[in-house]
C-alpha cells in the first residue's frame, strides 16, 4: 500500500492544539495509514488533512459549554468529534455514527488514542433518547434537516453547533420555520478565521432554558 503524503502542520497549528498536538498528529497518522483503505477520506483530502479537516473541526471549540456532555452527530472519520475530544478532555463526548464500518473506525481511533472521555453509539441520531449540553455536526445535512435530526438531543439550555461553509446564511434562512417549530432560539452565525485566512461558520441554535 502506498502512503499518501499528509500536509505538514504549521507552527500556528501546533500552537492551536497545544498539549493536544501529539494526539492530533497521531489521529492524522492513522488517517494517512488507513483512511483511504477504509473508505473514510479520499486521496485528495490527505494533502489538506490539517487545514481542511483538523483545523476546520477545531473552529467549533470556542462555542462549547464550559462543562458537561457533547454529542457529535455523523462523526464519519472523526470530524469534528475526535478533534473536540482531544482539545476538551474535560467534556464527556459521544460520537454518534450510523454506519457500522465508520463506527468501528471510531472505536479503533478512541482505543489507539486512549481517549477516555469518548464513547461511541452506532445509531441514527434520531433514535437516541439521551440529552446533551451541546450537539456538534459537520457535513451531515443542511440546517433544516439537521435541526429535525438533533433537536430532540438538546437539553434545556443546550446548543446545536453546526460547522458550515459559505452557504450558512442561506441555510439559516431556509431553516427559520423548522427552528421555530422545534421551539429553539433564533440561529446565530459565528464566523471563525481558520488556517490560510479561510472563514468557517459555526451556526448556533439553542434550546431555551425555559420553554
Ligand atoms: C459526509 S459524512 C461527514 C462525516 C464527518 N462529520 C466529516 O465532517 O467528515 C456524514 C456522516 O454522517 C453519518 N450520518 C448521516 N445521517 C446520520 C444520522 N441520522 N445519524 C447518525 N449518523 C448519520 C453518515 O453515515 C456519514 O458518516
Amino acid at each position: 500500500m502506498t502512503e499518501i503524503q499528509v500536509e505538514e502542520p504549521t507552527e500556528e497549528m501546533r500552537e492551536l492544539f497545544g498539549l493536544a498536538f501529539a494526539g492530533a498528529e497521531h489521529f492524522a497518522d492513522m488517517l494517512a495509514r488507513e483512511g483511504e483503505l477504509r473508505g473514510l477520506v479520499g486521496p485528495r483530502e490527505l494533502p489538506r488533512l490539517w487545514s481542511r479537516h483538523i483545523v476546520n473541526s477545531a473552529a467549533v471549540v470556542p462555542f462549547l459549554p464550559s462543562r458537561g456532555s457533547v454529542a457529535d452527530v455523523g462523526s464519519g472519520a472523526g470530524f469534528p468529534g475526535v478533534v473536540v475530544a482531544l482539545l476538551r478532555p474535560d467534556l464527556d463526548i459521544t460520537l454518534i455514527e450510523t454506519m457500522e464500518r465508520r463506527a468501528q473506525w471510531l472505536s479503533d481511533v478512541v482505543a489507539e488514542l486512549d481517549l477516555d472521555n469518548v464513547s461511541i453509539r452506532r445509531a441514527r441520531a434520531e433514535e437516541i433518547k439521551d440529552r446533551y449540553d451541546a450537539v456538534t455536526a459537520r457535513a451531515v445535512a443542511n440546517l433544516s434537516k439537521l435541526v429535525r435530526l438533533t433537536s430532540g438531543l438538546l437539553r434545556p439550555g443546550g446548543a446545536l453547533l453546526a460547522l458550515k461553509g459559505a452557504k450558512a446564511e442561506a441555510e439559516v434562512e431556509d431553516a427559520v420555520y423548522v427552528i421555530k417549530k422545534a421551539k429553539l432560539s433564533k440561529a446565530v452565525i459565528h464566523e471563525v478565521v481558520t488556517s490560510d485566512d479561510d472563514v468557517t461558520r459555526v451556526v448556533e441554535v439553542r434550546r431555551p432554558k425555559k420553554a
